[in-house]
């Protein structure tokens, strides 16, 4: 048992939430394994930024588990989860405004590095060289995403799309294992789901990130998922290949049941 293929990163197994009377998560289960693009998709409320905020701990699950490469995340201090490999980009950008695009990169260093903020202040030596380190490599990850030009540029002003990457980059900047992608296409233009989609597969593939993507964007999941997972009522109601969910008689119909 212990020989066979690796365990997937992220697995999320029976995990079960209700606020009150609402049953947000009744058992879900789903896996993320590295270097894949897993979509979750369903109509509103269905259940998705729950079972998001259940692996960033913001929400803690009533019953089932959350592993990451083997680690129990559910036993992990939230502010922890970031040092283990996870990082995260929100629907509403959280940048700094006043800051650089490249100050704002190195926030998402800094989450790894939980002392560096302090020590830098203080003038360290060995913390300078450390922020040298860091600095070049947010550099050549605004370079990588191709915001090398607009490194110290104040955020504020920015197109909207240009924030997203520069989210992007502090969130890559955490060195993370999994990114979790929060309707990262919401407020793009055609051209730039296309291009978000095109980097998310290539840092994907390239760096051996699993993504777990929370998108209503159907052209974007469909178009990049390794699988697809469909909730609707906090239950899982479909896992697999893009082709076969977007086929799936129960997913056509938790959508069309919504609309009409
Ligand atoms: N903090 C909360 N307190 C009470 N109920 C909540 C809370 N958060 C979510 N819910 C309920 O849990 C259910 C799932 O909501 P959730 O926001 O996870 O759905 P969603 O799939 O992300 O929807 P959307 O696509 O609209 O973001 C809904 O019935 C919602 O009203």
């Amino acid at each position: 048992m212990a020989t066979q293929d690796p365990p997937p990163e992220l697995k999320i197994t029976d995990v079960t939430l209700r606020f009150g009377g609402v049953t947000a998560l009744d058992g879900v289960s789903l896996a993320v394994a590295p270097g894949e693009v897993c979509g979750l998709i369903g109509p509103n409320g269905a259940g998705k930024t729950t079972l998001f905020n259940c692996v960033t701990r913001i929400y803690r699950p009533d019953a089932g588990s959350i592993t990451f490469g083997g680690t129990d995340l559910l036993s992990v201090r939230p502010d922890r989860i970031v040092r283990l490999g996870i990082a995260r980009t929100f629907q509403n950008l959280a940048l700094f405004p006043s800051l650089t695009v490249l100050e704002n990169t190195l926030v998402g260093a800094h989450a790894r590095t939980p002392s560096g903020f302090a020590a830098a202040m203080l003038g360290w030596p060995t913390t300078r060289s450390k922020q040298r380190a860091l600095t070049a490599e947010a550099l050549e990850i605004l370079d990588d995403l191709g915001l090398g030009g607009l490194a110290h540029q104040p955020a504020a002003g920015l197109p909207f799309g240009t924030l997203k990457r520069v989210e992007l980059a502090r969130a890559l900047a955490a060195r993370p294992r999994l990114l979790l992608l929060d309707e990262p296409a919401g407020g793009l233009t055609h051209a730039e789901v296309d291009e978000l989609g095109e980097l998310i597969v290539r840092l994907a593939s390239e760096r051996g990130l699993g993504a777990l993507l929370v998108e209503h964007h159907m052209g974007l999941v469909m178009g990049i998922s390794d699988h697809v997972v469909a909730m609707e009522s906090g239950r899982r109601i479909a896992d697999g290949r893009p082709e076969d969910v977007r086929a799936d008689d129960r997913v056509i119909s938790a959508y069309l049941g919504r609309a009409s």
